[in-house]
């Protein structure tokens, strides 16, 4: 069995900005022009401390135009900054946001375009929340916290250059007294962040999860009882959640321990301070551009403090996306050679050679299977539960690319085919047919050659469903959500109607097990006979009525071909 490409529970966050390069790289001049203007904001900002220790000492000199000129520049400055910070949010809102957008747009094609294998290896609420939750807390973060993050770091490096310029040893008292416990504080809680969020994002996805399953199998859990199981498992993964969630609180509140440690350097910045200017070593002047460059310091030391749980958060929402846009490229279908379709005939032989399969538990489902049904073969496919018959229907349709062997059409691997030169070849119409929600319409809409409503009356035509049609409400009759309205048989119904609008070589139908009533089961059968006149019919038959109207059937068992006979007219 190959082995399957797996999503990473805790993907690895070291160098999750280098690792996202590539998808920054397309938006780099907006992003930095935005921090160009960020950096100027907080240059403005930082520059006021000094002019107002400039019109204090104008002030403790008798200085009128001293005073007045630092007064002017305050003024100026103030408007130039208004002007720099919301031009500066602005332009990092919109670069983000194209940032994000992009990512989303990226994933979601990779999941639309993954491999059946792949997606069958994750719950469905697992790659939901990656593609939509972790999406959603990176978009909260860049609207929210992004701009902090550039005018904070920029705010405290031009702080630090501001005071180191005006007195190195009052600098020093500042640095001594203030960072070395602040950064410990930080440590304290970063240690325990990574695991405390991971763990929390998590226990999350896993609540997820299991939510949206409980909406697939709602009906089962409660015509089988089972529901009450089903919710003590949902109350435990809860209650995982829920501490996950207490521990990423507590892990978050160290970082309040920078306040305290804040008031303790102001207080032995004012006591060094008042000390030198009394001896005359520095001016009133320089004390002030001080205590006010060290608010500056600690506001954007406690922004930084502040944003780390929401930067630990958006660089855990990030690591995992990358992980699935890593993942998802890695099982990505190579692409075609160029020209590898351009000789393939419209119509051909579908055949499989030594083909073998196995799902990701390790049980090999099919072994050793050698079919071929030439152009027009109309063929049944028969065997017990759980003999292989819809796993081998996924492969002709090169929905599964097989383990060893394989499967191709007028010679031509599937593999090697692209996607829609495949599905104008070969089209599976699966037991269950998904449904969106919307409209007849919306739903025949979702085969590659894009048919407008006449093509799609064509086909209800064909294949002599204008009744059928007619009795539900006609093209735009709403079908409910996904489908719910109707039956698993007319569900099959709108299956052959897209198979038709595709208008492939081979039509692999999987017939519904549900029951199906005799009305609907006659309009199906009628229906795949308007459809497979010249085309490749096979069908994985469950009614001994489908069985008796074939040629020719073959049995599987046990994922083998057992036999292979003629039958039917
Ligand atoms: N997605 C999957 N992951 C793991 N095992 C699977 C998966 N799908 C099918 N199987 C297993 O593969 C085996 C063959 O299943 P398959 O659905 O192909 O049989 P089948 O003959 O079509 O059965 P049925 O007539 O009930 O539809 C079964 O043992 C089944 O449990």
């Amino acid at each position: 069995m190959a082995e399957p490409v797996l999503l990473d529970d805790r993907p690895d966050e070291r160098h999750v900005l280098r690792r996202a390069a590539p998808h920054l790289r397309p938006h780099r001049r907006a992003l930095i022009t935005a921090v160009v203007v960020g950096l100027a904001d907080s240059a403005a900002l930082v520059a006021v401390a000094p002019l107002v220790g400039r019109a204090t000492d104008a002030l403790d000199h008798h200085d009128r135009t001293g005073l007045l000129v630092a007064a002017g520049a305050l003024v100026a400055l103030a408007v130039v900054q208004l002007g720099l910070a919301r031009s500066g949010e602005l332009l990092l809102a919109k670069a983000g946001e194209n940032v994000v957008r992009s990512l989303r747009e990226r994933s979601v094609a990779n999941l639309a375009s993954a491999p059946l294998r792949f997606l069958e290896s994750h719950r469905t609420g697992e790659l939901l929340r990656r593609t939509t939750g972790e999406v959603a807390a990176l978009a909260a973060f860049v609207r929210m916290h992004l701009r902090n993050l550039v005018s904070a770091t920029a705010t405290l490096v031009f702080t630090l250059c501001v005071l180191f310029f005006y007195s190195w040893q009052l600098a020093l008292v500042q640095l001594v007294v203030f960072v070395p416990p602040a950064l410990l504080a930080m440590r304290w809680f970063q240690r325990d962040a990574s695991a405390a969020f991971g763990g929390k994002a998590t226990a999350e996805a896993t609540v997820a999860a299991t939510f949206t399953e409980t909406l697939a199998v709602r009906e089962a859990l409660q015509t089988a009882g089972g529901l009450p199981g089903w919710m003590r498992r949902f109350g435990r993964e809860n209650a995982v959640a829920v501490t996950a969630a207490r521990r990423a609180v507590r892990v978050e509140n160290r970082i309040d321990l920078v306040s305290l440690i804040e008031g303790v350097a102001l207080v032995a910045l004012l006591l060094f301070g008042g000390w030198q200017a009394s001896r005359g070593d520095i001016s009133i002047g320089t004390v002030v551009t001080f205590v006010l460059a060290s608010r500056n310091l600690f506001d954007s030391f406690s922004d930084l403090s502040q944003l780390v749980g929401h930067v630990q958060t958006a660089r855990t929402g990030l690591a995992r996306l990358l992980d699935l846009l890593a993942a998802t490229e890695r099982v990505k279908p190579a692409a075609p050679a160029a020209g590898s379709a351009a000789d393939l005939p419209v119509r051909g032989e579908l055949r499989c050679e030594g083909v073998e399969y196995g799902y990701q538990d390790g049980t090999r489902v099919l072994s050793d299977v050698s079919l071929a049904f030439p152009a027009g073969d109309r063929v049944g496919v028969v065997g017990e539960t759980g003999s292989g018959k819809t796993t081998l229907s996924k492969l002709l349709c090169g929905l599964y690319a097989p383990d060893r062997g394989t499967v191709t059409f007028a010679g031509a691997d599937l593999r090697e085919l692209s996607e829609a030169e495949l599905r104008r070849r070969v089209v599976l119409v699966p037991q269950e047919v998904r449904m969106v929600t919307g409209t007849v319409a919306r739903n025949l809409e979702l085969v590659h050659s894009a048919p407008d409503r006449a093509a799609m009356e064509r086909a209800v035509r064909e294949l002599g469903l204008e009744d059928w049609l007619r009795d539900l409400g006609g093209l735009d009759a709403e079908v409910g959500v996904r489908g719910e309205r109707l039956s698993a048989g007319e569900r099959q119904i709108v299956g052959l109607l897209r198979a038709a609008l595709a208008d492939p070589a081979v039509l692999v139908l999987d017939e519904a097990t549900a029951d199906i009533d005799p009305v609907t089961a006659a309009r199906l059968e009628h229906a795949l006979d308007g459809m497979s006149e010249d085309r490749t019919l096979i069908v994985i038959a469950h009614r001994p009525a489908t069985i008796a109207r074939l040629p020719r059937v073959i049995r599987l068992e046990q994922g083998r071909v057992a036999g292979r006979m003629a039958c039917g007219s």
